[in-house]
């Protein structure tokens, strides 16, 4: 399984950000975290500058949403050109019909669940969607420390997807780091999350490289 490391920006320098996307030209993707203090006690980004990170971003765009109304909203992200749109479980009244118009505007579709939210509604609707995040820390802030108790939805997440066939991305999000990376790749992730451990590494590309070949290593 080829993992992908996705660097988030939300740890980048936000006046630099064309100069902090340059610096993640080695990366699988680039994670960009919409909130809009509702859903998360934290505001970050919205369409216009997503609109122009799509334009300049050296790999592609994945949007995770921490909003509320994804139903509203996550479609105008994938028009926006986005790659992937990942949308809350807990923000959307409809997932299927959103998850089929983000396919059908040629974005990828994810769900995401907070870390008290189980995967298990979800497991019928797998060939719905082509990502699941699982986020391994409260959404709203970098930097904070991965929450071990995430590793069996996890683990019972990469079982389903392999008893469907979907070939759905895993993906983590919060406290992927060197320490880390490893017993979450063991345990079925695929798609990697990591903001302040690349970031605020000295050499950017090279820690992108290092998170990848740690990923890596396990899943072989
Ligand atoms: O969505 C979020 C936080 O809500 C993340 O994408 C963070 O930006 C990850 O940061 P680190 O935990 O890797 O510092």
């Amino acid at each position: 399984m080829a993992v992908k490391i996705a660097p988030s920006i939300l740890s980048a320098d936000f006046v630099n950000l064309e100069r902090d996307l340059q610096r993640i030209a080695n990366a699988d993707l680039v994670h960009v975290d919409v909130m809009d203090n509702h859903f998360v006690p934290n505001l970050t980004l919205g369409l216009p500058i997503v609109q122009r990170i799509v334009e300049v971003s050296p790999v592609p765009v994945d949007v995770h949403l921490m909003i509320e109304d994804a139903d509203r909203w996550a479609p105008e992200f994938a028009r926006a050109g986005a790659s992937s749109v990942t949308f809350h479980a807990e923000a959307t009244q409809a997932p299927v019909r959103l998850a089929r118009e983000l396919r059908s505007l040629g974005a990828r579709a994810g769900v995401g669940l907070r870390p008290a939210s189980p995967v298990e509604p979800f497991l019928d609707l797998l060939p719905e969607l082509d990502m699941v995040l699982v986020m391994t820390v409260e959404p709203g802030f970098g930097g904070q420390s991965f929450i071990e108790g995430m590793l069996p939805k996890i683990r019972r997440t990469r079982q389903a997807i392999a008893q469907a066939g979907t070939g759905t991305w895993l993906q983590v999000d919060g406290g992927i780091s060197r320490s880390t990376i490893a017993r979450v790749a063991q345990a079925g992730a695929d798609v990697f999350v990591a903001g302040s451990a690349v970031y605020g590494a000295d050499d950017v590309a090279a820690e992108i490289d290092a998170l990848r070949t740690l990923g890596s290593t396990i899943q072989a």
